[in-house]
């Protein structure tokens, strides 16, 4: 016997990292020459769960998602997934990182479903897989009727659940999804819950900011951000 500790699932006993994992290794945060807004973090988001993100308004939480999918470099440390340390969005996308963003970043000039199909084909999907994804996720969120209404015509919780159906919709091997239950009632909210879970059920890696206590109880681990610094309120 050797005495090493044992491993603690079977994939690293494979020694193999599952894909999807993304690792922010003591990770410095800062706009241009502003102070850093996080230092010192440091989180892995596992393929199969779902992590929230919390804190005040401020804490940082867009800033570290942002970080998360390529938008913004750290100062110091790196952002990888799958070991492979990003580069820019461009190569987070190719890595199959998809972010919801809290602005939702929808084209106000075209249609729920135009919306959805163009994020689709943008990352390889054909015409027959942009339109079967994009019914299937407006379905999901509820938005059937919706689909062809320009996204100025829709509410702003109809527009974040648009966001949402398109990020669903890019079947991403890990989900970052930043403040997007914010417009929502509690029927709606519950529903968006429901498929972040999916999401990692069918095996991503699934990132929620939120800073409502009861939808970041709802999720596997709870990493907080507060003064600069990401501590675990629930490992
Ligand atoms: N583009 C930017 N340039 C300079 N500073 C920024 C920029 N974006 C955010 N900040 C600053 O970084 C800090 C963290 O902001 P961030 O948006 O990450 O917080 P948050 O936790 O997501 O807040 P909220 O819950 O209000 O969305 C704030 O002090 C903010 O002013």
């Amino acid at each position: 016997m050797s005495g090493a500790a044992p491993p603690v699932n079977s994939t690293e006993a494979e020694g193999e990292t599952m894909k999807g994992t993304l690792t922010v290794e003591d990770a410095e945060l800062r706009y241009g020459d502003g102070d850093p807004v996080l230092s010192g973090v440091t989180v892995t988001a596992r393929p199969g769960e779902v992590l929230a993100v919390t804190g005040t308004s401020g804490a940082g939480k867009t800033t570290l998602l942002n970080a998360m999918a390529g938008v913004l470099q750290p100062r110091a440390g790196s952002v990888a997934v799958d070991g492979t340390p990003l580069t820019g969005r461009d190569h987070a996308v190719s890595l199959k990182v998809v972010l919801i963003p809290q602005e939702n970043g929808l084209a106000a000039i075209l249609t729920a479903a135009e919306n959805i199909s163009v994020a689709v084909l943008a990352t390889g999907g054909t015409p027959a897989d942009a339109r079967r994804r994009t019914a299937e996720s407006l379905e999901a969120l509820g938005l059937s009727g919706q689909a062809n209404q320009l996204i100025d015509e829709l509410s702003g919780g109809q527009q974040q659940r648009t966001a949402l159906a398109r990020g669903l919709a890019l079947h991403g091997d890990v989900v970052l999804a930043d403040e997007v239950t914010s417009e929502l009632d509690a029927a709606n909210r519950q529903r968006v819950l429901d498929l972040l879970r999916a999401e990692a059920a069918r095996g991503a890696a699934v990132v929620f900011a939120t800073h409502d206590p009861e939808a970041a109880a709802a999720c596997d681990r709870e990493l907080h951000l507060a003064d600069g610094a990401a501590t675990w309120a629930r490992p």
